[in-house]
Order: structure tokens, then sequence, then C-alpha cells
């Protein structure tokens, strides 16, 4: 019973904290890392009309504070890191995930002093660029060559998150710790050998290069299977709206991966949405990596706003297999629990 009591206390606290670390870096009507669409520098700051909470059966998820309309912006969020996918890479801001003009000439090019073509990253803005720093002066100094083909011909896309993350811890722009408060997938020891293949190759690519032992004292191989098992729950595909779905295949069609998405990324707050194969709510990405997180139905004080993680036009069973296998749920929705 005092056990019981301690730990709701020391809950609800944590909870209370984490809203408040939730609410920095989300608006309702702009965010902080990536610049904003149609960036006026007018950003106002009001907390979003949600709060995490503890659900009944799925762990912590988000709330609505107040009733929201139908169609209403819930808030924007900045994406903690971002990737293009490895078959953009050239064809997106290297920053943003912007989709670059036909003319890519006119994209703010950054060229590696090797003069590799490979090595070469795209803007779509000055101010991309310079946001950029935060982890491409880090990943500058090193060759990546074997780590980027080891992801391409695996297919891997969250490595090269970490990578990036990597490269924003050693550069002080984020601490180790960023990501722990997200649930890490529950890991299987099949899983833990690859993990491990893709640590040492990050690794030996970090510690070939002129970074200090004391700058890569966080990267263990605890830290990079920590990561990788939050990444792996709580990383969004993201699919930009005005893009698309030829255009994508179209632009992905030399690779084998050839995935309609033009990167992943994470986030803060939409890490603690729920599923639901009958959503609420839907994140949507308009310009860049920015997400959007939209009203699909008006939604009273109170109830919790889930999204959808896969393609809901899949039956039941489809759909609770790839539930299982990614997310590692059982869905219990009133849509699955109804057979529909
Ligand atoms: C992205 S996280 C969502 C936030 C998470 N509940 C937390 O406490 O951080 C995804 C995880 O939440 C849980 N979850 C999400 N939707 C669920 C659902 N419909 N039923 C049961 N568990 C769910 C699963 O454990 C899943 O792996």
């Amino acid at each position: 019973m005092v056990r019981s009591l301690s730990f709701r206390r020391c809950t609800s606290l944590s909870l209370r904290r984490l809203n408040i670390l939730l609410y920095r870096g989300v608006s309702t009507t702009g965010n902080s890392t990536v610049p904003p669409e149609g960036s006026n520098g007018g950003i106002t700051r009001s907390p979003p009309p949600i709060r995490v909470a503890l659900t009944e059966s799925a762990g912590r998820g988000v709330f609505a504070t107040r009733r929201i309309g139908s169609g209403d912006l819930i808030h924007t969020a900045a994406p903690v890191v971002a990737h293009p996918s490895i078959s953009l890479r050239h064809k997106v801001c290297y920053f943003c995930l912007k989709q670059l003009g036909i003319d890519r000439n006119s994209a703010y090019i950054q060229e590696e002093p090797t003069g590799n073509t490979n090595q070469r990253f795209h803007f779509c803005s000055e101010d991309c660029r310079e946001s950029s720093k935060v982890f491409h002066e880090v990943e500058c100094q090193a060759d990546w060559s074997v780590y980027d083909e080891y992801c391409r011909s695996h297919q891997l896309k969250y490595p090269l998150l970490v990578k990036r993350l990597a490269c924003m811890v050693i550069s002080g722009a984020l601490p180790a710790n960023q990501l722990d408060i997200l649930q890490p997938e529950k890991l299987t020891s099949e899983m833990i050998p690859a993990m491990e293949e893709e640590f040492g190759l990050l690794w030996s690519t970090l510690t070939e290069s002129c970074i200090s032992n004391e700058q890569m004292a966080f990267l263990t191989k605890q830290w990079y299977i920590s990561i990788l098992a939050r990444i792996r729950i709580n990383a969004f595909r993201v699919e930009l709206v005005g893009m698309s779905y030829e255009d994508l295949l179209s632009s992905a069609a030399a690779s084998v991966e050839a995935e309609a998405a033009v990167g992943n990324a994470v986030y803060m707050l939409p890490s603690f949405y729920n599923h639901d194969c009958d959503p609420n709510a839907h994140i949507v990405w308009t310009e860049n990596a920015n997400a959007r997180m939209k009203a699909l139905r008006d939604i009273p004080e109170g109830e919790e706003l889930r999204i959808c993680y896969i393609d809901a036009s899949m039956d039941r069973d489809a759909r609770q297999a790839r539930l299982l296998e990614g997310f590692g749920f059982r869905c219990n929705c009133l849509r699955c629990v109804s057979g529909d």
C-alpha cells in the first residue's frame, strides 16, 4: 500500500516534470529547431491543449486539456533528430528534409574537403546549413563511406539517426541521455549481434577521426543499443503531403529500399501518442520535418489523443501482426476488439 502510494506520487511528479519538459520545443503555431514554415520569427509559445498522463493499459499517453475541434492544429513539434532517406539524400535538404527544387544547383551545397561527390550535402537555405553545424561539423571529421554503405546495403534507416545523434552529443548540442524518457523496445537476444556490429562500425568510424576519447566517452555499446531501442519504437517516417507518392517512388527508384518517405525523425511530445486503428488525431508534414499534430474529429476535454502507427486500411489480423512485430504490443482498440 505504502509502496503503491509513493509510486503514484513519484509517477505524478515525474509526469508533471515531463509535461514541462515536453512543452519546450512545441507550440501551437511554431517550433524551435527546424525553421518554421514561412519563417517569420513571429512564433507564439502558448502551451498546447494537451498533457501527458498514465493510461489504463498503454503506458503514458496524451490527453486533451480542453475541447479540440475537428481539423484543429493541436501543436507542432520540431524533431530532436532527423535524417534523410539514403536514396533521397541529394534531393532533400540534409537538415530539414524539405524537397529541393528541380535545379538542385541553386541549393546551398557543401562539399567535403575530399572532393568525393558522395560527400556532398544539399541544404534548402543558408539557415539550414548554419543549423546543421550541430552535427555536421563533427560528421565532416570522419569518413562515413563504410558506415553509410552498410546501412544502404542492409536497408537500415535507424542507425543513421543514431549516427546523427552521436555527432550532436559530441558537438555538445545534446546531452547523451536526451532520449532516455522515451519508451524503449523490448529487445530479444537475437537482435543484439546486429546492433553490436553497427555499434562497432560507428565506433571505429569516429575513433579513426580526430575526435578525442573524452568527447567519445558516452559512446558505449550500451548507449548505442539503448538509443536504437528507443528510436525503433518512436521514430516517424516523414512523408511530405506536398510531395506526390509517384514523385517519391520515382525519386527512390534507384534504391533497393524504394521507400516513399523523405526521411525519418524522432520527436519528444509526438512520441507519447499511443496508437488506435481508428485514430482521433494524425501527424502531417507539409514542407519539412516539422510535425503538425491535427485533430481528425471533435475531441472532448479529457479524451486520450491517439494516432495510427500503421496503414489503417489493412484488415484486423494484418494490423495486429504489424503492430506486434513493429511495436511489440497487441492492439485492443475498439476497432480491433469489435473484429473490424
Ligand atoms: C510511441 S510509444 C507511445 C507512448 C508510450 N505509451 C509511453 O509510455 O512512452 C509506443 C508504445 O506505447 C504502447 N502502446 C501504444 N499504443 C498502444 C495500444 N493501442 N495498445 C497497447 N499499447 C500501446 C506500446 O507499448 C508501444 O510500444
